[in-house]
């Protein structure tokens, strides 16, 4: 039987009491995502997913029911939901999980994986706070326990917010774990290329089973697979594949599933089924912490105030305040001086004055160099001398503008997100493999920017 009687009000009392009790971010993360009901001794909790569940019963389940039983003024027990439902019995933890005695790995397939893994985006130098707590600990638990529980994980969340370091966290803990575990970490784009290539030279078998045999793939970009159909049928066999071998599948991506326009149905409830977490932009303390753990790495103490100053700034993507503190510190040591707020802004103040070009000085720069006009940019002619200069209009205007795919294509005379997505994969690949095209952008890049300057890495 279900009681209404007195809810919300008993679930705020013990939000405001379990508030008080446990650490703000956690609060905020983990609890305040929860709701409650009562059925006769029961006190029903439900939670956003099955993550959740499990995180609760495993930090909170204890002081929970205390606290739900002290503010009904008797003893309920708990029991948890999820929006699918009632959550059935956890698994027993595998004494012996899966990964620690593997399959020798094929040679030819650790040399191609290991290399690509970043040695130092790892879980310890990730900050966390409120805004990636959910995505930080999705990836350690499936680091720590792959395969089945949460598979496929999707990452998403706006460009530079720690998407590929958590990426490459989730396959260097594999790797600590066992080093010989088959692990590969890819892109979208490199992903695609390689099936080409294995298209091409006949190599389709040896391509499926460098895939299907892994323990875990890390794919980064998904949203790239937008119009890619072949790369999309052979995602959905790997994915099956791996999921019926016990492999772990952790994904990226700038837009949630949900959103992720010119991808097939059944792939993107594939990516649905798992479990999904976004990151958020970070607030400005904890982008202090993360631009003095980037500066300590290479070797400088970044003072609070220096830090604070570049957190302030009007830009939530982390690559983008790290570049800016790159070049701080590039300067500082060229110069022989001491990082300081005066130098911080003098640096700064004409990095932040490059951002911001527009999508329409995008368009009318490119339409000069062209020599079409913005009008035929922005209107649905196909032919070749409008359709490529329009493609690398979009590209830019992604590079450099901070405009969303929609945003731009409407700036763009009304299209549509994924015709830009296309536009900007089609560049992409166009310049990997054209090195004129990749310097005539480079140059109307610098043109865009103002006076020629390339960013310090
Ligand atoms: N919480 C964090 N702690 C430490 N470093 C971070 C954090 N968030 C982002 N970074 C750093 O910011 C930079 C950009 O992050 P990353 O490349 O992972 O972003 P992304 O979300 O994959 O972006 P994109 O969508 O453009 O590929 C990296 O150097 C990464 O280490």
């Amino acid at each position: 039987m279900q009681s209404d009687i007195g809810r919300p009000v008993l679930w705020e009392q013990v939000r405001q009491t379990m508030r008080g009790q446990v650490d703000h971010r956690e609060f905020e993360t983990w609890l305040a995502p929860l709701a409650m009901r009562l059925e006769a001794d029961w006190a029903v909790i439900s939670a956003p997913n099955r993550f959740f569940v499990d995180w609760i019963k495993d930090h909170y389940l204890s002081q929970l029911e205390q606290v739900i039983s002290q503010c009904a003024a008797r003893p309920l027990r708990l029991r948890f939901e999820t929006g699918n439902g009632p959550v059935p019995a956890s698994r027993p933890v595998e004494a012996q999980p899966a990964l620690a005695q593997p399959a020798p790995a094929a040679p030819a397939l650790t040399s191609l994986a290991q290399p690509t893994l970043k040695p130092g985006y790892t879980f310890e130098t990730f900050i966390v706070g409120t805004c990636n707590e959910l995505a930080h600990a999705a990836c350690r638990a499936v680091a720590q326990q792959p395969g089945r529980q949460y598979n496929p994980l999707l990452i998403f969340g706006g460009a530079g917010l720690g998407k590929t370091h958590l990426l490459h966290a989730v396959g260097n803990a594999f790797y600590q774990r066992d080093p010989r575990a088959k692990v590969l970490y890819t892109t979208c784009e490199a992903f695609t290329n390689e099936l080409i290539q294995a298209v091409r030279f006949d190599s389709i078998g040896r391509f499926q089973e460098k895939y299907r045999g892994l323990d875990c793939l890390l794919l980064d970009d998904i949203q790239f697979l937008a119009g890619r159909e072949r790369t999309q049928e052979e995602l959905f066999h790997t994915f099956n594949a791996l999921q019926e071998s016990g492999g772990q599948i952790v994904l990226t991506s700038d837009d949630p599933p949900r959103e992720l326009q010119g991808v097939v149905k059944r792939l993107r409830t594939r990516f649905e089924g798992g479990l999904t977490a976004d990151l958020q932009p970070p607030p400005s303390e904890i982008m202090v912490a993360i631009l003095q753990s980037k500066a300590l790495a290479k070797g400088m103490d970044l003072s609070d105030q220096v830090a604070m100053f570049l957190a302030r700034q009007p830009e939530s993507n982390v690559r983008v305040l790290e570049g800016y503190l790159n070049r701080i510190i590039a300067v500082s040591r060229f110069q022989g001086v001491e990082v300081t707020l005066e130098l911080a802004r003098r640096v700064v103040g004409p990095l932040m004055a490059q951002r911001q070009v527009s999508v329409e000085e995008v368009l009318q720069t490119v339409a000069a160099r062209y020599g079409v006009r913005v009008g035929e940019l922005k209107s649905s002619r196909k032919t070749r001398d409008v359709t490529r200069p329009r493609q690398v209009a979009m590209f830019l205007a992604r590079q450099l503008t901070g405009q969303s795919y929609p945003e731009i294509g409407r700036a763009l005379g009304g299209k549509d997100h994924s015709t830009v997505v296309k536009g900007v994969k089609k560049i992409q690949g166009q310049m990997a493999r054209e090195a004129a095209l990749a310097e005539e952008i480079r140059t109307l890049e610098r043109e865009l920017l103002e006076g020629g300057e390339t960013p310090v890495d």
